[in-house]
């Protein structure tokens, strides 16, 4: 599925908090959203997978309004990992899975044999089966993240919408999860705070910044020294990846020359 968002702007109370954001994702493309705190990123997703409304411009699915598309279509092709869907309900990892076969499925209608084994995978590529029986609230968050992205992940969207999936996981199920989102060629919109997760996950970056967007393109073309100085106010030094060539950015604690 190809996304396009055509000039989204959002406002708030007088407040713009979106300005005229333009941006594609083709199909099967891995585009990331990155920019400083407050700069907009989760409520350009949020209207991506319909928790707000933009105040102005669209979000086209294959060229299709995404207002004109009836709610269960869009439950169905568009799955989201949020900030905001920490289950507060006492169900089981496999239950909380199973719901993300939900929109497929009519009425009460129970899971077949298929959308068992579609759970189970999930929950193995997640790392989460030997959790299958116990209580949601009983998780770490790192656990807990994992289930909600094997839930997204059963539902076989043709977008996948992720606000910072790597939040609370150690560094090899974050490396885990963006293989598998390479891997699964499902069109993918993230927002990652890590830059040099970006740079290896992504093919190509939006920055943010107050609401606007300030560049895109190819992680080596965006993440320059002059950009993480200009938008994050930091001094990195960019080195090409040894394997991949993608750009990795170093810090230094210590005041460089010339940062404030
Ligand atoms: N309903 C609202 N009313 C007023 N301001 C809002 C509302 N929702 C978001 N904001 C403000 O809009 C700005 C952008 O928020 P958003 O959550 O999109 O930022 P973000 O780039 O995802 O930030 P972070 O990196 O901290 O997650 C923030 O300053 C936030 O406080």
């Amino acid at each position: 599925m190809r996304l396009r968002l055509d000039a989204l702007g959002v406002e708030v109370g007088g407040t713009a908090l979106l300005r005229a954001l333009s941006l594609t994702v083709g199909v099967g493309e891995i585009v990331g959203l990155v920019g400083p705190n407050g700069s907009g990123k989760s409520t350009a997703l949020r209207c991506v997978y319909r928790a707000l409304a933009p105040t102005s411009g669209a979000v086209l699915l294959d060229g299709r309004a995404l207002d004109s598309l009836p709610r269960r279509e869009g439950a169905r092709r568009v799955a989201a990992l949020t900030q905001e869907n920490g289950s507060e309900l006492d169900f089981t990892v496999e239950e909380i899975v199973a719901l993300g076969r939900a929109p497929h499925l009519r009425g009460n209608q129970a899971l077949g044999e298929r959308e068992r084994e579609l759970c189970r995978r999930a929950m193995a590529d997640l790392d989460v089966l030997h959790l299958a029986g116990r209580g949601v609230l009983t998780l770490s968050g790192g656990e807990r993240q994992r289930v909600l992205a094997a839930r997204a992940l059963v539902q076989e969207p043709d977008l996948l919408v992720l606000d910072e999936p790597t939040n609370h996981l150690d560094i090899r199920h974050q490396i885990d999860l963006l293989r598998l989102l390479r891997r699964t060629g499902t069109t993918v919109l993230i927002v990652l705070h890590d830059l040099n997760l970006a740079a290896a996950v992504c093919d190509r970056i939006g920055v943010l910044a107050a609401g606007e967007l300030v560049t895109a393109g190819a992680p080596r073309e965006v993440l320059t020294p002059e950009l993480v100085r200009s938008v994050f106010g930091v001094t990195a030094t960019v080195v090409p990846h040894p394997m991949t060539g993608a750009p990795q950015l170093l810090y230094a604690l210590e005041p460089s020359e010339g940062t404030p």
